[in-house]
Protein backbone atom coordinates (compact mmCIF):
# COMPACT_ATOMS: atom_id res chain seq x y z
CA UNK A 1 0.00 0.00 0.00
CA UNK A 2 1.60 3.40 -0.98
CA UNK A 3 2.40 5.89 2.19
CA UNK A 4 -0.49 7.87 3.29
CA UNK A 5 0.07 12.03 2.78
CA UNK A 6 -2.58 12.60 5.09
CA UNK A 7 -3.92 11.54 7.90
CA UNK A 8 -7.26 9.25 7.30
CA UNK A 9 -9.84 9.86 9.46
CA UNK A 10 -10.65 6.97 12.52
CA UNK A 11 -13.91 6.44 14.67
CA UNK A 12 -12.31 3.74 17.21
CA UNK A 13 -14.47 2.16 19.65
CA UNK A 14 -12.77 0.46 22.86
CA UNK A 15 -15.34 -1.62 24.83
CA UNK A 16 -13.27 -2.57 27.58
CA UNK A 17 -14.74 -5.25 29.46
CA UNK A 18 -18.08 -5.03 28.39
CA UNK A 19 -19.99 -7.16 25.91
CA UNK A 20 -21.76 -10.68 25.95
CA UNK A 21 -22.88 -12.47 22.76
CA UNK A 22 -25.97 -10.09 22.81
CA UNK A 23 -23.90 -7.04 22.03
CA UNK A 24 -22.98 -8.39 18.20
CA UNK A 25 -26.49 -6.62 17.54
CA UNK A 26 -24.74 -3.21 17.81
CA UNK A 27 -22.02 -4.48 15.52
CA UNK A 28 -24.85 -5.34 13.01
CA UNK A 29 -26.24 -1.81 13.34
CA UNK A 30 -22.64 -0.31 12.99
CA UNK A 31 -22.23 -2.15 9.75
CA UNK A 32 -25.61 -1.43 8.17
CA UNK A 33 -24.80 2.12 8.12
CA UNK A 34 -22.71 4.42 5.79
CA UNK A 35 -20.46 5.29 8.00
CA UNK A 36 -18.14 7.80 5.79
CA UNK A 37 -15.10 7.12 7.55
CA UNK A 38 -12.89 4.18 9.21
CA UNK A 39 -14.57 2.88 12.35
CA UNK A 40 -13.03 0.18 14.55
CA UNK A 41 -14.38 -1.46 17.08
CA UNK A 42 -11.87 -3.24 19.90
CA UNK A 43 -14.08 -5.85 21.55
CA UNK A 44 -13.21 -8.38 24.33
CA UNK A 45 -10.96 -10.96 23.32
CA UNK A 46 -13.97 -13.39 23.80
CA UNK A 47 -15.92 -11.58 20.89
CA UNK A 48 -13.46 -10.82 18.39
CA UNK A 49 -13.97 -13.69 15.91
CA UNK A 50 -17.78 -13.68 16.19
CA UNK A 51 -17.29 -9.88 15.91
CA UNK A 52 -15.34 -10.40 12.13
CA UNK A 53 -18.03 -11.97 11.35
CA UNK A 54 -20.59 -9.45 12.25
CA UNK A 55 -18.13 -6.22 11.07
CA UNK A 56 -18.63 -6.45 7.47
CA UNK A 57 -16.91 -2.84 6.51
CA UNK A 58 -15.78 -2.22 10.57
CA UNK A 59 -12.45 -3.24 11.16
CA UNK A 60 -12.10 -5.25 14.68
CA UNK A 61 -9.25 -4.87 17.13
CA UNK A 62 -8.00 -6.15 20.05
CA UNK A 63 -7.45 -3.93 23.55
CA UNK A 64 -3.71 -6.08 24.27
CA UNK A 65 -1.38 -8.07 23.25
CA UNK A 66 1.72 -10.15 24.88
CA UNK A 67 5.38 -8.90 23.13
CA UNK A 68 6.30 -12.15 22.54
CA UNK A 69 5.07 -14.51 20.14
CA UNK A 70 4.17 -17.32 21.97
CA UNK A 71 5.17 -18.99 25.16
CA UNK A 72 4.39 -19.70 28.87
CA UNK A 73 2.44 -16.42 29.83
CA UNK A 74 -1.29 -17.15 31.18
CA UNK A 75 -4.24 -15.34 30.17
CA UNK A 76 -2.42 -13.61 27.67
CA UNK A 77 -2.66 -13.18 23.71
CA UNK A 78 -0.03 -12.70 21.21
CA UNK A 79 -0.25 -10.43 18.57
CA UNK A 80 -0.35 -13.45 16.10
CA UNK A 81 -3.52 -14.74 17.78
CA UNK A 82 -5.14 -11.25 17.31
CA UNK A 83 -4.77 -11.62 13.69
CA UNK A 84 -5.64 -15.35 13.34
CA UNK A 85 -9.03 -14.38 14.57
CA UNK A 86 -9.34 -11.51 12.28
CA UNK A 87 -8.17 -8.70 13.93
CA UNK A 88 -6.42 -5.48 11.98
CA UNK A 89 -5.64 -3.50 14.83
CA UNK A 90 -4.73 -3.42 18.67
CA UNK A 91 -4.90 -0.73 21.63
CA UNK A 92 -1.42 -0.44 23.30
CA UNK A 93 -0.46 1.37 26.21
CA UNK A 94 -4.60 2.35 27.81
CA UNK A 95 -4.03 3.99 30.75
CA UNK A 96 -6.23 1.47 32.15
CA UNK A 97 -3.48 -1.16 31.49
CA UNK A 98 -0.53 0.95 32.26
CA UNK A 99 -2.38 1.37 36.11
CA UNK A 100 -3.52 -1.97 36.11
CA UNK A 101 -1.29 -4.22 35.03
CA UNK A 102 2.00 -1.40 35.32
CA UNK A 103 2.74 -1.05 31.48
CA UNK A 104 5.44 0.99 31.07
CA UNK A 105 6.36 3.01 28.06
CA UNK A 106 9.19 0.39 27.37
CA UNK A 107 6.92 -2.41 27.28
CA UNK A 108 4.11 -0.33 25.33
CA UNK A 109 7.36 -0.18 22.66
CA UNK A 110 7.90 -3.80 22.77
CA UNK A 111 4.27 -4.91 22.26
CA UNK A 112 4.43 -2.60 19.60
CA UNK A 113 7.25 -4.21 17.56
CA UNK A 114 5.24 -7.55 17.99
CA UNK A 115 1.91 -6.34 16.82
CA UNK A 116 2.84 -4.89 13.90
CA UNK A 117 5.72 -8.07 13.34
CA UNK A 118 2.38 -9.68 12.83
CA UNK A 119 0.76 -7.44 10.69
CA UNK A 120 -1.68 -6.03 12.66
CA UNK A 121 -1.92 -2.03 13.10
CA UNK A 122 -1.56 -0.26 16.47
CA UNK A 123 -3.60 2.51 18.03
CA UNK A 124 -0.94 3.65 21.07
CA UNK A 125 -2.53 5.78 24.16
CA UNK A 126 -0.95 7.81 26.20
CA UNK A 127 -2.01 10.44 28.35
CA UNK A 128 -1.61 12.43 31.48
CA UNK A 129 -3.15 12.16 34.99
CA UNK A 130 -4.86 14.90 36.85
CA UNK A 131 -1.77 15.40 39.20
CA UNK A 132 0.32 15.51 36.06
CA UNK A 133 -2.05 18.13 34.59
CA UNK A 134 -2.58 20.40 37.72
CA UNK A 135 1.43 20.20 38.32
CA UNK A 136 2.02 21.54 34.55
CA UNK A 137 3.47 18.94 33.21
CA UNK A 138 1.17 17.70 30.44
CA UNK A 139 3.13 18.26 27.32
CA UNK A 140 6.29 17.37 28.97
CA UNK A 141 4.53 13.75 29.82
CA UNK A 142 2.85 12.97 26.52
CA UNK A 143 5.99 13.67 24.86
CA UNK A 144 7.84 11.77 27.05
CA UNK A 145 5.21 8.67 26.44
CA UNK A 146 5.11 9.20 22.63
CA UNK A 147 9.24 9.20 22.63
CA UNK A 148 9.00 6.01 24.84
CA UNK A 149 5.83 4.71 23.65
CA UNK A 150 6.20 4.93 19.85
CA UNK A 151 9.06 1.85 18.11
CA UNK A 152 11.33 3.12 15.26
CA UNK A 153 9.43 0.56 12.79
CA UNK A 154 6.04 3.30 13.15
CA UNK A 155 4.78 4.60 10.36
CA UNK A 156 2.03 6.12 9.67
CA UNK A 157 -0.15 2.90 7.62
CA UNK A 158 0.83 0.99 10.85
CA UNK A 159 0.73 3.46 13.90
CA UNK A 160 -2.25 5.54 15.40
CA UNK A 161 -1.77 7.94 18.38
CA UNK A 162 -4.70 8.43 20.72
CA UNK A 163 -4.00 11.20 23.46
CA UNK A 164 -6.18 10.38 26.32
CA UNK A 165 -6.28 11.78 29.16
CA UNK A 166 -6.63 9.50 32.61
CA UNK A 167 -8.78 12.27 34.36
CA UNK A 168 -11.15 12.22 30.99
CA UNK A 169 -11.88 8.72 30.59
CA UNK A 170 -15.34 8.32 31.75
CA UNK A 171 -15.42 11.09 34.01
CA UNK A 172 -18.08 13.43 31.60
CA UNK A 173 -14.46 16.14 31.92
CA UNK A 174 -12.99 16.73 28.97
CA UNK A 175 -9.85 19.36 27.96
CA UNK A 176 -10.41 22.68 26.96
CA UNK A 177 -10.37 22.99 22.79
CA UNK A 178 -7.17 24.52 23.48
CA UNK A 179 -5.73 22.28 25.59
CA UNK A 180 -6.90 19.68 23.25
CA UNK A 181 -4.84 21.88 20.18
CA UNK A 182 -2.21 22.40 22.10
CA UNK A 183 -0.83 18.90 22.79
CA UNK A 184 -2.24 17.45 19.11
CA UNK A 185 -0.14 20.30 17.80
CA UNK A 186 2.93 19.35 20.24
CA UNK A 187 2.06 15.46 19.02
CA UNK A 188 2.04 16.22 15.22
CA UNK A 189 5.30 18.09 15.67
CA UNK A 190 7.17 15.31 17.54
CA UNK A 191 5.76 13.05 14.81
CA UNK A 192 7.05 14.95 11.84
CA UNK A 193 10.73 15.45 13.30
CA UNK A 194 11.18 11.28 13.89
CA UNK A 195 9.51 9.86 10.99
CA UNK A 196 9.56 11.15 7.59
CA UNK A 197 5.99 10.44 6.99
CA UNK A 198 4.84 12.17 10.40
CA UNK A 199 2.51 14.53 9.26
CA UNK A 200 0.32 11.45 7.95
CA UNK A 201 -0.20 9.70 11.35
CA UNK A 202 -3.75 9.87 12.86
CA UNK A 203 -4.13 11.39 15.71
CA UNK A 204 -6.97 10.58 18.41
CA UNK A 205 -8.88 12.27 20.93
CA UNK A 206 -10.08 10.07 23.73
CA UNK A 207 -11.89 11.01 27.05
CA UNK A 208 -15.74 11.37 27.57
CA UNK A 209 -16.38 12.14 23.71
CA UNK A 210 -20.01 11.74 23.04
CA UNK A 211 -22.46 12.49 20.44
CA UNK A 212 -22.71 16.16 21.82
CA UNK A 213 -19.78 17.28 21.87
CA UNK A 214 -17.75 15.29 19.55
CA UNK A 215 -18.36 17.71 16.24
CA UNK A 216 -16.65 20.93 17.88
CA UNK A 217 -13.62 18.31 19.19
CA UNK A 218 -13.07 16.91 15.59
CA UNK A 219 -13.08 20.62 14.58
CA UNK A 220 -10.08 20.51 16.21
CA UNK A 221 -6.26 21.31 14.17
CA UNK A 222 -4.68 17.71 14.13
CA UNK A 223 -7.85 15.55 16.00
CA UNK A 224 -8.39 12.93 13.01
CA UNK A 225 -10.99 11.16 15.06
CA UNK A 226 -11.84 9.34 18.32
CA UNK A 227 -10.92 6.52 20.69
CA UNK A 228 -14.59 6.40 22.58
CA UNK A 229 -15.30 4.57 25.40
CA UNK A 230 -18.67 4.36 26.56
CA UNK A 231 -20.42 5.92 23.76
CA UNK A 232 -19.07 2.93 21.40
CA UNK A 233 -21.07 0.53 23.05
CA UNK A 234 -24.31 1.62 21.71
CA UNK A 235 -25.02 2.18 17.86
CA UNK A 236 -27.49 4.88 18.57
CA UNK A 237 -24.86 6.70 20.08
CA UNK A 238 -21.99 5.64 18.05
CA UNK A 239 -23.46 6.37 14.75
CA UNK A 240 -23.79 10.21 15.98
CA UNK A 241 -20.18 10.30 16.30
CA UNK A 242 -18.91 8.38 13.37
CA UNK A 243 -21.23 11.06 11.41
CA UNK A 244 -19.79 14.01 12.94
CA UNK A 245 -16.26 12.35 11.92
CA UNK A 246 -17.10 11.68 8.62
CA UNK A 247 -18.70 15.74 8.40
CA UNK A 248 -15.33 17.40 9.82
O1 LIG B 1 -10.79 5.16 27.60
C1 LIG B 1 -11.46 5.53 26.66
C2 LIG B 1 -11.33 4.91 25.33
O2 LIG B 1 -10.19 4.10 25.27
C3 LIG B 1 -12.44 6.62 26.79
O3 LIG B 1 -13.50 6.15 27.56
P1 LIG B 1 -14.84 7.04 27.68
O4 LIG B 1 -15.22 7.43 26.28
O5 LIG B 1 -15.83 6.13 28.33
O6 LIG B 1 -14.47 8.24 28.51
Amino acid sequence: MAAPHSPRKLAAGNWKMNGLTAALSELDALAARDNGCDVLICPPFTLLTPAVAHAGEIAIGGQDCHAAESGAHTGDISAAMLKDAGASHVILGHSERRADHAETDASVRAKAVAAHEAGLITVICLGETEAERDAGDTLRVIETQLAGSVPDCATASNTVIAYEPVWAIGTGRTPTNDEIAQVHARLREKLVERFSDGAAFTLLYGGSVKPGNASVIFDIEHVNGALVGGASLKAADFGPIIDALARA
